[in-house]
């Protein structure tokens, strides 16, 4: 019974993001409309009625989020879905499509941080890429098409055909998955050679509507907008608030497992800039309703090929200049115009937040030594891992900052770039930390010989 949670209502809608000072302050929509934009063509943000949820203590809501972690009672083993009153309230039960996400692994990143970042003994890595499809995405996607899926069926039974989304290949590989779960269409706009094969064969697998166009990740993005405006398509893109519901549980998680303790710095890598956001609401929303006492600092890390947000935030976010994003191996994050600018702002200035960004050789070095003290990360980790280098170089992180690295996506959807380093095979790149196979002949004599070089350090 205790999992089930409060008999009391609680409910949720979408604001204007940020809240209008010269608009309507009484818009707001239910979140059985579908509507992406304000009516002066701004973000929307989804509200909770906080009033509600702060008639019970901080001490209620961690204790109810902790009778549920590893249950199997529907739907509250998700890692998602253990939070739902914080998530989407209204939802019934059984119009939820969960994997069971969430409940990722919290890495103490031990000897990273001990023989490599200068002593450092308070350093975590949250594992968001060891998940159903290899991604956080699937955090907002299970909220998103879950809200879906109540769409479509009776009473509302909206005429959503399909739901679809633009992607560099991780928001496309969740949207398929829960979709085909759900047995929803989906429609996924992916930028021509842009995604790893990993990432392409998801969407194909999982039975999705998959084009594949000459353009960016911006070019596919805009498309999207201009044909879900016209057709019966859902949005699936994080500019619909409603994934950020999913993905700011990830936050909530932290919390909990450090035992509602608050970390001193949290490293996430942007591209589309929803992700950072999500991660404020998250602790704000704790501290907000007394399950802990502050929130942390926030730091975006971006690839230096791909990084917008990196340059309005040394101007003193005086001057935004969208770009045509160079590549980068962090190919998730090659991101030039992204949506959630002005949320990710927001979240950095609410938390003393930094960015920084990491160069192609940066993030390379950073993945290779994060893999070679067990991890296997992936490049947008990489870009994560190489800011806090940056920091802590700095000083700005201290040896003792509790610091916890938001890691992405799974290492094994982006084997290509790591064959490449081993090999030795990036242009301009020393691949310092490369570790190639060594061919041997098949005799006794020979692998001896190998072997015995190496054990003395000679190769
Ligand atoms: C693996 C990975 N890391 C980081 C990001 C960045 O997240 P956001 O777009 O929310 O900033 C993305 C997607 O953009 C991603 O796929
Ligand atoms: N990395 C993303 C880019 C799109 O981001 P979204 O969060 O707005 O869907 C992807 O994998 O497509």
């Amino acid at each position: 019974l205790r999992l089930r949670g409060p008999a009391t209502t609680f409910s949720a809608w979408y604001e204007p993001f940020p809240p209008a000072s010269d608009g309507d302050p009484n818009e707001r929509y239910s979140l059985d409309e579908v509507v992406y934009r304000s009516t002066s063509g701004g973000l929307l943000d989804v509200r909770h009625d906080m009033d509600a949820l702060a008639r019970f203590p901080g001490s209620y809501w961690r204790d109810l989020f902790d009778s549920r972690v590893g249950r199997t009672t529907w739907p509250y083993g998700s890692g998602v879905w253990s939070k739902k009153e914080f998530v989407l309230p209204e939802i019934d039960s059984d119009h939820i499509v969960s994997l069971f996400e969430g409940n990722s692994n919290l890495f103490w990143a031990e000897r990273l941080g001990r023989e490599h970042l200068g002593g450092m003994n308070d350093l975590w890595v949250k594992q968001c890429g060891i998940s159903h499809t290899g991604s956080f995405k699937d955090l907002g996607m299970t909220a998103l098409v879950s809200q879906v899926n109540r769409l479509r069926r009776a009473p509302l039974s909206r005429p959503i055909n399909g739901v679809g989304c633009a992607s560099t290949g991780d928001t496309s590989a969740a949207l398929s998955a829960y979709c085909a779960a759900a047995g929803i269409p989906a429609i996924v706009f992916l930028p021509a050679d842009r995604i790893s094969l990993q990432q392409l064969i998801q969407p194909i697998a999982n039975g999705a509507t998959v084009l594949s166009l000459d353009t960016d990740f911006d070019g596919c993005m805009r498309l999207i907008r201009e044909v879900t405006a016209e057709l019966p398509i859902y949005l699936a893109n994080s500019l619909n608030s409603l994934r950020l519901e999913g993905q700011k549980t990830a936050a909530i998680e932290i919390l909990q497992q450090f035992n509602w303790q608050v970390p001193d710095w949290v490293i996430i890598p942007g591209g589309n800039l929803g992700n950072i956001y999500a991660f404020y609401k998250g602790f704000e929303m704790c501290r907000a309703l007394g399950l802990v006492d502050r929130v942390p600092r926030l730091v975006c890390a971006q690839a230096a090929n791909a990084n917008p947000l990196y340059r309005y935030f040394k101007s003193g976010y005086t001057d935004f200049q969208s770009l045509v994003a160079g590549t980068t191996f962090a190919s998730a994050i090659q991101i030039g115009d992204p949506v959630s600018i002005d949320r990710a702002v927001v979240a950095l200035k609410a938390t003393d937040g930094i960015v920084e960004e990491a160069t192609e050789e940066e993030l390379m070095d950073a993945t290779a030594l994060a893999d070679l003290t067990g991890m296997f990360a992936c490049p947008h980790t990489g870009v994560a891992l190489a800011a806090l280098f940056k920091l802590r170089d700095q000083g700005i992180i201290g040896t003792n900052d509790r610091t916890v690295v938001v890691s992405t996506a799974h290492g094994l959807k982006f084997t290509q770039s790591k064959i490449d380093y081993h090999d030795k095979n990036i242009k301009d790149m020393l691949c310092q930390y490369a570790n190639p196979p060594i061919s041997v002949k098949p005799d006794f004599g020979s692998v001896m010989d190998v072997l015995q070089k190496k054990l003395n350090g000679k190769i």
